[in-house]
């Protein structure tokens, strides 16, 4: 039985006033992270101080992205390190807008799936087919690259320990999802290729979220999918209302 866990990825939204009264908002409401895992990416300025406020609250909080360099001369980066000394255990890597606009491949994404291990953060690693892929029918195979990559050299335990994001970019930020049987058959394809690099078991451990025009009016129907596990939700993470509905509705998966 997998955890669902639901994560906002606020991108580069809201001011540091807004950040630390969202976690006051929420931080009591929430449900037990025994049953759904909820993380709030926010920007790396203010995840200390959402980190203190969420105590020891059942939400998390994450990073957007991160170096894999322990530290060194990389003008306007994150360590891993950085990350952990402020106890923070998330970090969403290699989303779709990092690789398209901040040249990450999915050699960097894979170097930084190592960094978060080596500094206890678990990877939220982000995959998925542009539309001109989708309509060429090379989902499959963009998405088999992008994991198989991604997972290069990480030991089965490391590889049950990975959240992958399921993102198709033509459904982020668009409005137009993908229907939930569509991002359930890549899901799915995303755990053979898992299944194939290591074992059934690794592979049914592994949780897998969709990502893309998520929120509280249709979250269900992805959640109910079979290797549907969680969202990341970037527009309707930013209010608290729309947050704590799309967490409740991890609870009921
Ligand atoms: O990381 C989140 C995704 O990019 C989805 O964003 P969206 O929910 O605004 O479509």
């Amino acid at each position: 039985m997998r955890k669902p866990i639901i994560a906002g990825n606020w991108k580069m939204n809201k001011t540091h006033q807004e950040a630390v009264a969202f976690m006051e908002e929420v931080r009591g409401n929430v449900p037990s992270k025994n049953e759904v895992e909820t993380v709030v990416c926010a920007p790396a300025l203010f995840l200390k101080d959402m980190h203190d406020k969420a105590e020891s609250s059942d939400v998390a909080v994450g990073a957007q992205t991160m170096h894999f360099e322990e530290g060194g001369a990389f003008t306007g980066e994150i360590s891993p390190a950085a990350l952990q000394d402020m106890g923070i255990a998330y970090s969403i890597i290699g989303h779709s807008e990092r690789r398209e606009m901040f040249n990450e491949t999915d050699e960097s994404v894979n170097k930084k799936v190592h960094a978060a291990f080596r500094h206890e953060i678990t990877p939220i690693m982000c995959c998925g087919e542009t539309l001109e892929e989708r309509e060429s029918s090379q989902t499959e195979q963009v998405v088999r690259t992008q994991i198989e990559k991604g997972f290069a050299g990480l030991s089965a335990e490391q590889a049950k320990q990975v959240v992958v994001a399921y993102e198709p970019i033509w459904a982020i930020g668009t409005g137009k999802s993908s229907s939930a049987e569509d991002a359930n058959e890549t899901c799915q394809t995303i755990r053979q290729v898992i299944a194939e690099l290591y074992d059934e078991q690794t592979a049914e451990a592994v949780r897998i979220q969709y990502g893309g025009s998520v929120k509280p009016e249709n979250i269900n129907s992805y959640l109910a999918q079979e290797h549907i596990d969680g969202a990341l939700v970037g527009g309707a993470s930013l209010k608290t209302d729309a947050f704590l509905q799309l967490a409740e509705a991890g609870k009921h998966e």
